[in-house]
């Protein structure tokens, strides 16, 4: 291996992706959206507004979407599966919450395990009712939606679906509504809103959206997606003699943490450009192999770097010193445990890494050698472990190349142009 060296494009973002079909069709009209990301996490929930009778139609890289908004929105004829998708359960939970009628929403083994009060609980104040149909707190569920009144919300953890299903709630129900977060999340719901001429405001950290607004279509183009980049840029990071482009990609604030604890670490990053798409920021980054040294997370940053925990466990494998990460909770709710899954995952490429009850504590630098990666069926963990295969002595195999399917279908074909 020489290097990761070229100039890349990643498809677009998956977070970005789902506001856009959501936004798309509760517009009244017709919305072309470019660049959307034809993931399977992303293709539910395009699934989930068409059998609520919204048109959409899918082709090569854009979706058009024509609807008449959400007061001719259709019962589903059947539960709604939404496969692994925690960010369609909780956004559409938000949508469904102001629906006139009853819908059933279900996900896979993974999705079903995720806790689902964080967002019924908000919605049920605002006059939503929810039915746990198997366990409680969890997928199965009925949500019976209506009227909805006015709340003030506190969030007692930080988390942009939970933040974006209240938002989209009162969007749809047309009612007022402020949502207070201790530490802001990703904020794409927010910028969409506004980029469509929402009244939306942030103050110190409390998001306040005016009752009565309806939307009207607009196209949009999705950028690249930041999480998927951030595979590449610790290949090259971490990968002796690398120097990689990777183009039009999101440089949304609420998302970048892990390039800026990379740069804290000593890694060689430039961004050589900047334009805006849909009130969101864009730009070239250029990544170089670097020597790294160790570091520590601190807790307002976890939220600009909450996927990319996995990945950012790898590189600190290869940064001198010992790196402590904690405050990483949420990411037991994740896809799967990714605290275990991470440590499981580089321990068996010979890391020196040790699980903690809040994070993980990482020693480096070492050298990693193959092995037999268990995915739990977690897309952010397959792809950890394709990027460890650049710099371990031996082979690395997954137990699951599907997954990678959830947020990065051309991942593999990516990665076969490297090696
Ligand atoms: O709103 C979103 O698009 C997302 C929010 C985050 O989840 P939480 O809101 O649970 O932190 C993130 O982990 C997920 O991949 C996508
Ligand atoms: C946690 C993720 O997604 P979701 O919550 O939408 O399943 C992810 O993509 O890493």
């Amino acid at each position: 291996m020489n290097g990761i060296n070229g100039t890349l494009i990643v498809p677009g973002d998956k977070s970005i992706s789902h506001r856009a079909a959501i936004l798309a069709s509760l517009s009244t009209g017709k919305t072309v959206i470019d660049n959307f990301l034809f993931s399977e996490d992303c293709l539910r929930t395009l699934d989930a507004f068409q059998e609520m009778g919204v048109q959409i139609t899918k082709r090569n890289q854009q979706v058009i979407v024509e609807s008449e908004g959400p007061s001719k929105f259709l019962p589903a004829k059947n539960a709604i599966d939404l496969g692994n998708s925690g960010t369609t359960a909780r956004l559409l939970a938000g949508v469904l919450s102001a629906m006139p009628f009853s819908t059933v929403i279900k996900g896979d083994s993974s999705l079903s395990s995720r806790p689902m009060k964080r967002v019924t609980e908000p919605l049920s104040m605002m006059g939503a009712k929810f039915k746990f149909l198997q366990r409680d707190g969890h997928l199965p569920m009925t949500i019976e939606g209506g009227r909805l009144k006015q709340i003030d919300y506190e969030m007692p953890v930080a988390s942009a679906q939970v933040k974006s299903a209240v938002l989209l709630a009162a969007l749809t129900g047309q009612v007022h509504v402020s949502v207070t977060e201790q530490t802001k999340s990703r904020d794409h719901t927010e910028r969409m809103l506004e980029a469509y001429g929402i009244h939306i405001e942030d103050k110190n950290g409390t998001i306040t959206l005016r009752e009565n607004q309806v939307l009207h279509a607009k196209n949009i183009e999705v950028p690249g997606d930041f999480s998927s980049a951030a595979y590449w840029i610790a290949a090259a990071v971490i990968t002796p003699g690398s120097e990689l482009t990777i183009e039009h990609v999101g440089l949304n604030p609420t998302r970048i943490g892990f390039l800026n604890v990379l740069k804290r670490m000593g890694a060689s990053i430039e961004i050589i450009e900047k334009l805006d798409a849909m009130n969101e920021p864009v730009g070239t980054i250029i990544v170089r192999y670097s020597t790294l040294n160790a570091t520590s997370l601190e807790i307002d940053e976890i939220p600009t770097l909450i996927d990319e925990i996995p990945i950012l466990a790898l590189v600190a494998t290869q940064a001198e010193g010992t790196s402590h990460f904690h405050h990483l909770e949420e990411l037991r709710f994740k896809e799967t445990d990714r605290i275990k899954a991470t440590v499981l995952g580089l321990e068996e490429l010979g890391a020196d890494i040790q699980m903690k009850d809040d994070g993980m504590v990482i020693q480096g630098r070492t050298r990693l050698h193959g092995g037999v990666v268990k995915t739990f069926h977690d897309h952010r963990i397959a792809m950890t472990a394709m990027i460890a295969s650049l710099i371990t002595s031996g082979d690395v195999t997954v137990d699951d190349q599907d997954c990678v399917k959830i947020s990065y279908p051309n991942f593999f074909e990516q990665l076969n142009e490297f090696i």
